[in-house]
């Protein structure tokens, strides 16, 4: 795995055992990095049987939480969510960061708004 690639994984694997606890609901972001911290919470789910629910922020994060067999939620059922965890386009040493140039960039907004904490990963800056 390239340099880019494998500190995007490490970042999303340590983000992932840092900040996800049992009994969760989970903002899932959208793009690459978010593929690793989904297969990371999957993994945990099926270790230690965390019971989480999803709740996407695009169809991409949609479709990796069915994928992925996690428990795929609405914010209209869970308007209020434990946490958000989302990658990032460019962080700066001072940690400021640009991020959501896609097709999601209203709807991650809005979930992490409603998120008691926002998780960003980012592999280097
Ligand atoms: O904000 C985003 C999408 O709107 C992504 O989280 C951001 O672009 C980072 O993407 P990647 O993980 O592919 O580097």
């Amino acid at each position: 795995m390239a340099g880019i690639e494998a500190g995007k994984k490490a970042a999303a694997i340590a983000a992932v055992n840092n900040h996800i606890k049992d009994g969760q609901v989970v903002g899932i972001g959208s793009g690459t990095t978010v593929v690793s911290a989904v297969q990371r919470i999957a993994e945990r789910v099926k270790q230690e049987n965390l019971k989480l629910v999803c709740i996407p922020t695009s169809f991409q994060a949609k479709q990796l939480i069915l994928e992925n067999n996690l428990v795929l939620g609405t914010l209209e059922q869970y308007p209020e969510l434990d946490v958000a965890i989302d990658g990032a386009d460019e962080v700066d040493a001072a940690l400021t960061c640009i991020k959501g140039g896609g097709g999601c960039l209203t709807q991650e907004k809005i979930v992490a708004n409603c998120a008691k904490e926002f998780i960003v990963i980012a592999d280097e800056r």
